[in-house]
């Protein structure tokens, strides 16, 4: 199977599961290309009304960028090609024209807090945990999440997610305005799908006119600009010496 799974219901909920469970669902190139061709097919798919992007298996939503891959990248120039391409995909997933819910199965670590900070609505399963821990490593994020979050919460829950790089559970993260809904794991899909039909009971024009809005609001905040001068920032931290030790010794640790 491949590392991304798509599946469309009849009544146009688009779920897009990122299926890497050996690297707990780990981004690498092949799944940033996955998301962008999704994302561009929602955007011009009458019948796709909500995309919700999950992860396959219980442990993990997204353990952020491949290390395994990504370790290679030394100098800012590499890093920057890989952070840009995923910067683009994520900033067209956030102003998508339709909702957005990231679905948290399990762990969202590092990038994988970005890709649910680009989405809509954050639901967990009551066992998932998140963290920015980009800090941890030495960079920033570098994605654009650090902006994408400072336009979805307050100024101060949004500094203590990312200044902290700590983990936080689900209930945590619901106190601090990052995680909408909580679903028990058992019955985790069905209960978000329930969750869901308020939207997709709404028409597509009212939902495309609603996201409009918030698109605007991003345009004129010069949302883009800010994601690109954040990832030329993590860039520049990734030639760290302190960035490239702590990825080693994730990987010697395994
Ligand atoms: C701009 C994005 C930015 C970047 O690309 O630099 C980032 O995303 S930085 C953040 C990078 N991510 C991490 O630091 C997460 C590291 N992983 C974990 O914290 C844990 O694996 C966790 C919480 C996601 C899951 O913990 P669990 O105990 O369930 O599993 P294991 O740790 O035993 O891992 C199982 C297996 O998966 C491999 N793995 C996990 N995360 C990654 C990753 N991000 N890249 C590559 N591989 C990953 C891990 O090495 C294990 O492999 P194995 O061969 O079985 O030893």
């Amino acid at each position: 199977m491949g590392k991304v799974l798509l599946e469309r219901t009849e009544n146009g909920v688009v779920w897009l599961t990122i299926n890497r469970v050996e690297k707990r669902n780990a981004i690498d190139f092949d799944v940033m290309d996955s998301f962008k061709r999704v994302i561009d097919e929602v955007e011009g798919n009458k019948s796709d009304k909500v995309l919700v992007i999950t992860g396959a298996g219980n442990k993990a939503f997204c353990s952020g960028g491949d290390l395994s891959v990504f370790h290679d990248l030394h100098t800012k120039e590499e890093a920057y090609q890989m952070l840009a391409k995923m910067g683009e995909i994520l900033y067209s997933l956030a102003t998508l024209t339709k909702p957005t819910v990231a679905l948290l199965n399990g762990a969202a670590i590092g990038g994988g807090c970005e890709i649910a900070s680009a989405c809509d609505f954050r639901v967990a399963s009551e066992n998932a945990k998140f963290g920015f821990v980009q800090g941890k490593l030495g960079i920033t994020t570098g994605w654009g999440g650090a902006s994408m979050l400072l336009e979805k919460l307050p100024y101060d829950k949004a500094m203590t997610l990312l200044m902290t790089a700590n983990r936080f559970s689900a209930q945590e993260g619901q106190g601090l305005g990052f995680i909408h809904k909580i679903f028990s794991e058992q019955n985790l899909k069905v209960e978000c799908e329930d969750w869901i039909q308020a939207y997709v009971e709404q028409s597509s024009g009212v939902l495309a006119a609603y996201k409009q809005a918030a698109v605007k609001k991003w345009e004129i905040a010069n949302l883009r600009d800010r994601m690109f001068a954040e990832i030329n920032q993590c860039s520049i931290l990734w030639e760290s010496d302190e960035h490239h030790e702590a990825v080693q010794s994730f990987l010697d640790a395994k």
